[in-house]
């Protein structure tokens, strides 16, 4: 008798101990444990999930008190990154899924999902430039979204946010599933950027500050209202022009720094989860939860804008009107929705082609 031989015939034996139907495995299978995955809590599914946003993403989602089941998708890598998040001792049950054959059963009962599936930019592109590869990638996800989960909340990542957004829309219209209370971009980046370099400026601590970022999420379009920071302070018009394009570029900002390996993951799954976070406890009841995103919206002459929202049971359930602006506010706005129009057109028109 080798050791081996010995070493699995104790394990046999405490296998048959804990679950006498295992009597003719040689250890436990999971299938055998007393788990039901039952807890109270809500279902979210990740797509994209094993890239450089979805495994952070993934990983602090599992550690999110209100989410139950957790849902990690991608076309590649997710049974790694399903075993090694699993082991996390938190309440949360995680399934990996693996390619477009497993789309459907990922999606299958979700209260909220999340999109960073798409490629990155690298120096010298826009967000623009990613828009081939990735519109047709959001509207694969969406289609699968309309069919198996309609009445999911849906946070929207991948770039560009200002197009993939109206794709989304479009391909839920045509499924007859669009609810636009319920299909948000996420700009979330924007504030928390917004709100450290403002801090920076002022010398005081990023998590005192409330500075709204509207628009879209791209370049100029990245319209921080430096007038409407809470709580209230003033900067010199070199602060305003330092502040405002360095919010408008801190994406570029890692892109050149990661110098090819990709943009902003770990600053970007920090954001992505504080949004989903403050979309888990709007589904759960809570009042008073008001986050800027990329909507639907009656805010200007543009049918999406990123503006603070009041989020609710049913996902977006006030847009806030934009307040006193500035006349350096007002000017870059106008130049912001000459841009913002086209790029959501570039979107709807993909669809409608
Ligand atoms: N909204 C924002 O503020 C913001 C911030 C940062 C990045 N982004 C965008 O998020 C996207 C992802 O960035 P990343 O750094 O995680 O990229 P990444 O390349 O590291 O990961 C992307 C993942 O998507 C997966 N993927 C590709 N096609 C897919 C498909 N059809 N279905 C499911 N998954 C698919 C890839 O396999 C990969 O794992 C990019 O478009 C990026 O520009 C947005
Ligand atoms: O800049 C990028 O391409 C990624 C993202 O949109 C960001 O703002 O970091």
């Amino acid at each position: 008798m080798d050791a081996n031989s010995g070493v699995n015939r104790r394990i046999a034996m405490i296998a048959t101990h804990l679950c006498p139907q295992a009597e003719d495995d040689i250890c436990l299978r999971r299938s055998h444990c007393r788990a039901k995955g039952g807890a109270p809590g809500f279902k979210v599914a990740i797509l994209g999930a094993a890239g450089g946003i979805g495994q952070p993403l993934a990983m602090l989602m599992k550690m999110n008190p209100l989410v139950s089941v957790l849902h990690l998708y991608d076309v590649v890598n997710t049974p790694g990154v399903t075993a090694d998040i699993s082991h996390m001792d938190t309440g949360a049950v995680v399934r990996g899924f693996l390619g477009q054959q497993q789309l459907e059963d990922a999606l299958i009962g979700m209260d909220l999902v999340i999109i960073p599936a798409g490629v990155p930019r690298k120096p010298g592109m826009t967000r623009d430039d990613l828009f081939n590869i990735n519109a047709g990638i959001v509207k694969t996800l969406c289609e699968a979204i309309a069919k198996c989960c309609p009445k999911a909340i849906v946070n929207v990542i991948s770039n560009p946010v200002n197009s993939t957004v109206p794709i989304a829309a479009e391909v839920f219209k045509r499924a007859g599933s669009y609810d636009p209370k319920r299909l948000l971009g996420v700009t979330m980046l924007d504030v928390v950027r917004a709100n450290t370099f403002v801090a920076e400026v002022l010398g005081v601590d990023p998590r005192d500050m409330d500075v709204p970022v509207v628009g879209g999420h791209a370049g100029i379009t990245i319209l921080p209202l430096l007038s409407q920071i809470k709580p209230p302070c003033s900067f010199t018009p070199k602060e305003t022009e330092y502040l405002t394009d360095r919010i408008q570029n801190g994406g570029t900002e890692v892109v050149e720094a990661k110098a090819g390996a990709g943009s902003a993951t770990l600053s970007m799954a920090y954001a992505a989860v504080k949004f989903a976070d403050a979309c888990l406890h709007a589904l759960r009841g809570d009042a008073g939860i008001i986050q800027c995103a990329y909507v639907a919206s009656q805010v200007t002459e543009l049918p999406f804008f990123a503006s603070k929202v009041r989020l609710g049971r049913g996902g977006v359930e006030e847009i806030l009107p934009l307040g006193p602006l500035n006349d350096y506010e007002r000017e870059s706005l106008e130049k912001a929705k000459k841009e913002l129009a086209e790029s959501i057109e570039k979107g709807i028109s993909f669809i409608r082609k």
